[in-house]
C-alpha cells in the first residue's frame, strides 16, 4: 500500500496558519467566519463583487494558493473593506470591521510580525 505522505506545512503556511488563528480570535461573534449571504444582507452580492471571509482564506491557505504574505494580507484587508463599504457606519459590522482591520494591520507590520515568527523557528 502506498502511504499517503503527510503534507508538511511550508514555513509560509505555518506563519499564515498562526496569523489566521490570531485574527479569527478577534472576531468573537464570527461575523467574518463565513461568506455573507444575500439572505442575511440584502443585495450583498450585487454590491460586493469580490467577497471574502475567514473560511475562504483558510481554504485558499490549505490549497497553497498564497505564495506570499502580501497575498494573504490583501485578502484579509478585502474582507474588512467589503464590510466597511456594505454596512452603514453605525452598524456592529462596520465597527467590527474597522476594529479588526486596525488590529490586523498592526500585527502584520514587520516589527510585530517578527514576534509571530520567533516561536515558529
Ligand atoms: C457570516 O455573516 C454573519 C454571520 C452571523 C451574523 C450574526 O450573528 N448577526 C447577529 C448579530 C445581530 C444578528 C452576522 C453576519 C454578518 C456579517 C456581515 C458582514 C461581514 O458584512 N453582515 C452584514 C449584514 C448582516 N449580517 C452580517
Amino acid at each position: 500500500c502506498v502511504l499517503k505522505l503527510k503534507q508538511q506545512k511550508s514555513p509560509l503556511n505555518k506563519l499564515l496558519d498562526h496569523l489566521l488563528r490570531f485574527l479569527e480570535k478577534r472576531d468573537p461573534h464570527q461575523f467574518f467566519a463565513w461568506p455573507v449571504t444575500d439572505d442575511i444582507a440584502p443585495g450583498y452580492s450585487s454590491i460586493i463583487t469580490k467577497p471574502m471571509d475567514f473560511s475562504t482564506i483558510r481554504q485558499k491557505m490549505d490549497d497553497s494558493e498564497y505564495s506570499t504574505l502580501t497575498e494573504f494580507t490583501d485578502d484579509f484587508k478585502l474582507m474588512c473593506e467589503n464590510a466597511i463599504r456594505y454596512n452603514h457606519v453605525d452598524t456592529v459590522y462596520n465597527k467590527a470591521a474597522k476594529r479588526l482591520l486596525q488590529v490586523g494591520t498592526k500585527h502584520l507590520m514587520p516589527e510585530n510580525l517578527i514576534r509571530s515568527l520567533k516561536p515558529l523557528s
